[in-house]
């Protein structure tokens, strides 16, 4: 059927305005395009398929090719030591050959490079001092999954103030790992767009799918080809079951859709992650970071999976979320609590998640200028001082629990 005139009118005045907005855009956001590429056509007009495709979207920014932006922030020699030693320490952790604990330590999300590197020089300097009992990794997460809506991270709106800026945002997030990186303290993350590890992962010795996700084809398939350990949350509504079923999925060979680092469409061929392992965060219906609830994670696992693998050694606890109903003075108590049954050498907890930034608490997301420095701007974290207190009681926990084991022995 012919389009009637009144719908014709309606597409040339839907394109018009698609383009007056490309080009403000263009002219507003120079800095959006730090690496000077230039903009897509409308490709839709073109080929006459403007009624039918790109209805709703506004505009398609070209991003630089991975490859371009790894050789343009690159890792120097410290780092690669450093990731593909501390990837092998956590594996090592993880399965039990090693007695330390895994602590996952950092801000809920960065926003800010310079609070990002001020931690990370704190973080380093623990690090080393603990690294007896600890193995300590800062979260270094960038990509926010929102339970609605809400500011999606620094990838995506860099500068907290709607602009998403991602061009920028890639960009600041590879720097900032690198300065985190020369602290001699590795950096975790959360994976979330499917394609935007292709820009960071090198830099990355520890994954997580967070539980907003944790049942998503796309992100079991992703893991199966991540070079690092990689943990997946159990799910918003406290199901254990998926997570577990993530490992399984996650282990095995995919083939599926992404980019190679020249920014090509690539049909992706994995060969499976073996260490993958379960995250429990609690759920909308309360805790699971008690032992009835490692116990019974553990079971799952060993019910799904026939052979011994990381995933049936133990689980990670993350002390926040709905641990801690997203409270930072109970994510202290569980962290205290996790502490006291490591010490009592309770089997199946390999590591701890902990959400802490400078300054403890939270505020609203908002551009750097009009923050306080230094605290989140997402969920509540533990202040810096009651960080290194707590790291030194998890250190003190895991060193008795050696001392029990030696006096068995
Ligand atoms: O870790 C951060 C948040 O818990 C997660 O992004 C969800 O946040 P929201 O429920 O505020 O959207
Ligand atoms: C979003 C996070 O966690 P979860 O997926 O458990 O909500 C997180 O760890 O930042």
């Amino acid at each position: 059927m012919n389009p009637s005139a009144s719908e014709l009118e309606r597409d040339a005045h839907d394109a018009a305005i698609r383009r007056e907005y490309l080009h403000t855009q263009i002219e507003k956001n120079h800095d959006k395009n730090p690496l000077n590429l230039t903009s897509v056509s409308r490709w839709e007009d073109e080929v006459g398929l403007a009624p039918i495709i790109n209805r709703r979207v506004l505009e398609l920014d070209p991003l630089p090719s991975p490859a371009a932006v790894l050789q343009s922030l690159p890792l120097n020699d410290q780092a690669r030591k450093l990731i593909v030693e501390s990837r092998e320490e956590i594996r090592a952790v993880l399965s039990g050959e090693d007695d330390r604990l895994l602590v996952i330590v950092g801000p809920c999300s960065i926003h800010d490079p310079q609070a990002a590197l001020d931690y990370a020089q704190r973080l380093g300097r623990v690090r080393k001092e603990l690294e007896e009992n600890l193995l300590i990794v800062m979260r270094v997460y960038f990509e926010k999954p929102r339970t609605t809506i809400g500011w999606k991270g620094l990838i995506n709106d860099p500068d907290v103030d709607g602009t998403h800026k991602i061009n920028k945002g890639l960009l600041l997030a590879r720097q900032i790992l690198l300065d985190v990186l020369s602290q001699d303290i590795a950096a975790a993350t959360e994976f979330l767009e499917p394609t935007s590890p292709q820009y960071i992962s090198d830099a990355i010795s520890w994954g997580a799918i967070g539980a907003r996700n944790t049942e998503s084809q796309v992100h079991r398939q992703l893991a199966s080809g991540l070079s690092m350990p990689v943990g997946f949350k159990n799910a918003t509504d406290g199901s254990v079951s998926v997570a577990v079923d993530s490992v399984i999925t996650a282990m095995q060979e995919h083939t599926f859709f992404g980019i190679d680092h020249q920014g090509r469409a690539a049909a992706v061929e994995t060969l499976g992650n073996p260490d993958c392992h379960v995250i429990l965060r609690g759920s909308i219906h309360g805790p699971n970071y008690d032992a009835q609830s490692v116990e019974q994670a553990l079971k799952i696992t060993h019910e799904k999976i026939d052979h011994e693998c990381i995933a049936t050694h133990g689980v990670v606890i993350d002390a926040s979320h709905g641990n801690s109903g997203k409270d930072e003075v109970q994510q202290v108590r569980v962290v205290r609590n996790i502490a006291q049954r490591v010490a009592e050498d309770e089997p199946g907890i390999s590591g701890i998640m902990i959400e802490s930034f400078i300054k403890g608490g939270n505020q609203e997301a908002a551009p750097l200028s009009q923050l306080e420095y230094g605290k989140s701007i997402t969920d509540k974290c533990i202040s810096w001082d009651d960080t290194h207190a707590l790291l030194h009681e998890l250190s003190d926990a895991v060193q008795k629990r050696r001392d029990t084991h030696t006096l068995r022995s």
